[in-house]
């Protein structure tokens, strides 16, 4: 495991309030973490910060094996270098089926690309069967979005991203509004999703991030509170007094 994302002393004030403090934070590639904190904790400002929707005051953001910084690029160039973001509100096109939606999707793809090889070849219907089947839509292929359930939307917004290939998959409250079949299927899907890349989730649902069984970072007025197994986290006495509003 290499490390891909290497943040340090990073802040960002808004009219003067601190939102993310001398911010330090690392992730492998592969590897899945989750991040938890409470309201305003600055967890939306920190994925903001990677994918350069914000700015940060100082510090520094670096990416990949040669430790390009990500603050000198534009967001459309941090998402071609690989960095993808599936915000709480799944947005897929409704109108269109599943696998046009997923056709799409490799269309955008990064990189240099012949968006009709992929449409038209059969090594493009084989790419969407096989992401399909990775989030566990295979038999709804033929399905207009619209259609879907909650989960099954989410899951499909997710193999859009996989699609995409990127190193970096940054996920906000998967579990929000899921049933408890689901909230397990979308666990097993981030976890074999994180088997060959980086995937960073946002969840306040303690449950869904006992078992996604990863390392866990707390945040806490823009700044790493605790980090490490959710049993290290939970029992340590701060993080308890943060969450207890004391
Ligand atoms: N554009 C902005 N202008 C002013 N203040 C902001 C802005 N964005 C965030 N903040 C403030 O920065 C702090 C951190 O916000 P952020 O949304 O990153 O927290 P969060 O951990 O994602 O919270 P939640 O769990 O409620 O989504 C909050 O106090 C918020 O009000």
């Amino acid at each position: 495991m290499r490390t891909l994302l290497e943040m340090s002393g990073v802040s960002v004030s808004f009219d003067g309030f601190r939102a993310i403090n001398n911010l330090s934070f690392q992730i492998a590639e592969p590897e899945l973490r989750a991040i938890i904190g409470p309201n305003g904790a600055g967890k939306t400002t920190f994925m903001d910060i990677i994918t350069g929707k914000t700015r940060p005051d100082s510090g520094r953001v670096l990416w990949g094996e040669k430790s390009v910084s990500l603050l000198k690029m534009s967001e459309s160039q941090i998402a071609r270098a690989g960095v993808g973001r599936k915000f709480q509100k799944p947005t897929v096109f409704e109108a269109q089926t599943v696998r046009e939606n997923l056709a799409l999707a490799l269309k955008n793809r990064r990189g240099p690309f012949d968006v009709l090889l992929y449409r038209k070849t059969r090594r493009g219907a084989a790419r969407i069967k096989e992401i399909a089947e990775e989030i566990g839509l295979a038999a709804e292929l033929p399905r207009i979005a619209g259609e879907l359930s909650h989960g099954q939307k989410q899951w499909l917004e997710i193999g859009m991203l996989l699609a995409q290939d990127p190193r970096l998959l940054l996920v906000d409250e998967p579990a929000a509004g899921m049933t408890p079949a689901e909230r397990e299927h979308t666990t097993d899907l981030l976890r074999r999703a994180a088997r060959t890349r980086a995937v960073v989730v946002v969840e306040h649902d303690m449950e869904f991030v006992r078992r996604l069984n990863c390392k866990v970072t707390v945040l806490c007025e823009g700044a790493v509170l605790a980090e490490g197994s959710l049993d290290h986290v939970t029992s340590n006495q701060d993080v308890i007094d943060v969450y207890l509003g004391r």
